[in-house]
């Protein structure tokens, strides 16, 4: 396994959705020793400590199909600035949430560096919503759609170009909760979904073969977008929308080793973990033992 430089980002986001304590996710993921077993792996981590975002307290709520727009664009074009930065040096980005919204920022600034950006979306939801198909108004359920140039401009827009990624080289693994407006998305855009159907049929073993392989043929630079509530809420409870049926704590491993292995991963985050929702932390410390494994942690 090659030693990595990484940079570790807290992203201490809640606006994006509207259940308290998820801005305290980034804490959450550094007591459960996130910094202590990277290095105990033999990395070198620079902890960059979090990206300051408007305190929800501060920020006027109005009742729109874009909770927070101003203050979720703003908290997300810090990150990218942060992202190029940190790619800029040679550096491997780990970025720790906060809602899923982040993923707008962290997209704006890795894409910047990869002309075929793969994305590998490991999530309950798609995240394809628009203000227009959005069920709930809430940005965490819109950052692939953003990224892949749809919906709103000041979000669309950062970093002065869209769109970040293409549909075809997006994979999304482990939807169980799809809106209207998000299927109609993915059939147009024929992006590549194993729901946990196809993940039930094949096993996971295979689905990672096929991921692996379908991204390894077109990408220069390779994503990996966590949100916890992909696992099943018995193994990740600490979500603020758990949805049940879910992967499996020993799936996502089995997930993480194979993405180790192909050595194709060039950034990733850890998002939704939410302290508050939690049994002692079990989210958090699920979340770090999945990063172990995708940075090459191995029994003998
Ligand atoms: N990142 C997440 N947890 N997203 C949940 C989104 C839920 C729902 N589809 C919505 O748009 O409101
Ligand atoms: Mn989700
Ligand atoms: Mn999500």
């Amino acid at each position: 396994m090659d030693k990595k430089r990484i940079s570790v980002i807290g992203v201490p986001m809640d606006l994006g959705q509207m259940r308290r304590g998820v801005d305290m996710g980034p804490s959450a993921i550094r007591y459960a020793g996130v910094i202590e077993h990277l290095e105990h792996l033999g990395h070198i981590i620079e902890d960059l400590g979090d990206i300051q975002i408007t305190p929800a307290e501060r920020v006027h709520t109005a009742e729109t199909n874009l909770r927070n727009l101003e203050a979720v664009a703003d908290g997300n074009t810090k990150l990218a600035d942060i992202v190029n930065n940190v790619i800029s040096n040679g550096d491997f980005p780990l970025i720790l949430g906060g809602d899923h919204s982040i993923a707008i920022g962290t997209l704006a600034g890795v894409s910047q560096h990869y002309k075929n950006l793969g994305v590998i979306w490991y999530d309950a939801h798609g995240d394809l919503n628009t203000g227009e198909t959005s069920p709930s108004g809430n940005i965490h359920g819109m950052p692939l759609a953003v990224s892949l140039g749809i919906g709103h401009p000041t979000l669309v827009n950062i970093h002065g170009y869209a769109p970040k990624v293409k549909p075809q080289n997006i994979v999304i693994i482990g939807a169980r909760s799809l809106d209207d407006g998000e299927c109609r998305l993915i059939k147009e855009k024929g992006i590549r979904v194993y729901t946990m159907h196809e993940i039930d049929r094949l096993g996971m073993t295979k689905i990672m073969e096929e991921t692996i392989q379908y991204l390894k043929e077109k990408t220069d630079g390779v994503h990996l977008s966590l949100d916890l509530d992909g696992l099943d809420p018995s193994d990740a409870p600490g979500v603020g929308t758990p949805v049940i049926g879910g992967l499996s704590y020993r799936e996502s491993h089995l997930a993480m080793e194979m993405l180790e292995e192909s050595e194709m991963i060039t950034s990733a985050e850890f998002v939704e973990v939410n302290p508050i929702l939690d049994e002692r932390n079990k989210t958090a410390t699920v979340a770090v033992a999945l990063m172990c494994s995708l940075f090459g942690e191995k029994l003998l």
